[in-house]
């Protein structure tokens, strides 16, 4: 029988460790605040601005919404985050992601202070994450490291294939795994049998964008899977990237979606935000 790994629960006791933290700090004066940007209304990115709003409520974070127009110039989000930047009141900035073509992603991650860039997305976290600094984690990697450990899955010597380089997950998932002692593989589109090096792995991490796209030729027997995808289909049911039905019987060990690592990534959003007064 596999092990459901239950990313809801994991998150909550994260959170509640996190609120004792809070209420501590705040004995001592200290007030954390988080501003959250988003532009446009994509649904999607409004259920996940709206969940990371409800965690900053729980745990005694400030948040302040900054819900602008999809027509919103690159000047005037830019000159938010300056404006931002420099107040002392501010603790954590985040951008939702992703932003309207007209407005240079790259650009606006720069802009963000690195001290207040709790989503780790910044080249200053993101290097220092490379060669071993301190620096915030990007949230939904290390949201999977906290569920390997906590689920007593060991990472050390494993062999670990990752499907996807992107800059947010792929790459720092690859740079934590390697922190972990891992034998790290990243996979793309332009790799060669793709199937059969999944097959090695003994942690295998989807982050590839396709529904149901991972089924049981490409896991090994007993291997753990961590499922990063989130699609919804017509009906408004979610599903990852891997085919968990096809490939549950196989695994010793299992994310669903949802209640994987979607939670687990506002949970290290709200971590970064304590660490940004620390
Ligand atoms: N600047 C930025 N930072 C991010 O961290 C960021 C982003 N942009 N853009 C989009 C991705 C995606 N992401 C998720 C957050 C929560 C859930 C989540 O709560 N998932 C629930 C289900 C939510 C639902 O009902 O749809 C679950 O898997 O159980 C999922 C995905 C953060 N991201």
């Amino acid at each position: 029988m596999a092990l459901i790994i239950d990313g809801k629960k994991i998150s909550a006791e994260i959170k509640d460790e996190l609120k004792e933290k809070v209420a501590q700090l705040k004995t001592s004066g200290v007030e954390i605040t988080l501003a959250v940007i988003q532009v446009g209304n994509d649904p999607a990115s409004s259920v996940y601005v709206g969940n990371k709003k409800k965690a900053c409520e729980y745990i005694g974070i400030k948040s302040l919404a900054y819900e602008l127009p999809e027509s919103t110039t690159q000047e005037d989000l830019l000159s938010l985050i300056i404006k931002l930047n420099q107040d002392v009141s501010v603790n954590g900035i985040l951008v939702q992601l992703p932003l309207p073509k007209h407005i240079d992603e790259d650009l606006v991650i720069k802009t963000i202070d690195p001290s207040k860039d709790v989503d780790g997305f910044h080249p200053q976290s993101v290097g220092a994450l490379s060669i071993g600094q301190k620096g915030f984690l990007s949230c939904t990697p290390a949201g999977i490291i906290q569920l390997l450990k906590r689920s007593n899955i060991s990472i050390e010597g494993k062999e670990c294939v990752i499907i996807g380089r992107s800059n947010i997950v792929g790459k720092p998932m690859a740079l934590l795994m390697l922190r972990e002692n891992a034998t790290v593989t990243i996979c793309h589109s332009r790799t060669k049998n793709l199937a059969e090096v999944c097959k090695r792995a003994d942690i295998l991490i989807v982050a590839i964008g396709k529904p149901r796209f991972v089924t049981k030729e490409y896991v090994k027997d007993g291997a753990v899977v961590i499922d990063v995808g989130i699609h919804r289909n017509e009906n408004n049911k979610l599903c990852g990237d891997v085919d968990y039905d096809d490939v549950v019987d196989k695994v010793s060990a299992i994310t669903p979606v949802p209640g994987g690592v979607g939670p687990m990534t506002i949970a290290m959003l709200m971590n970064n935000c304590v660490e940004s007064v620390l």
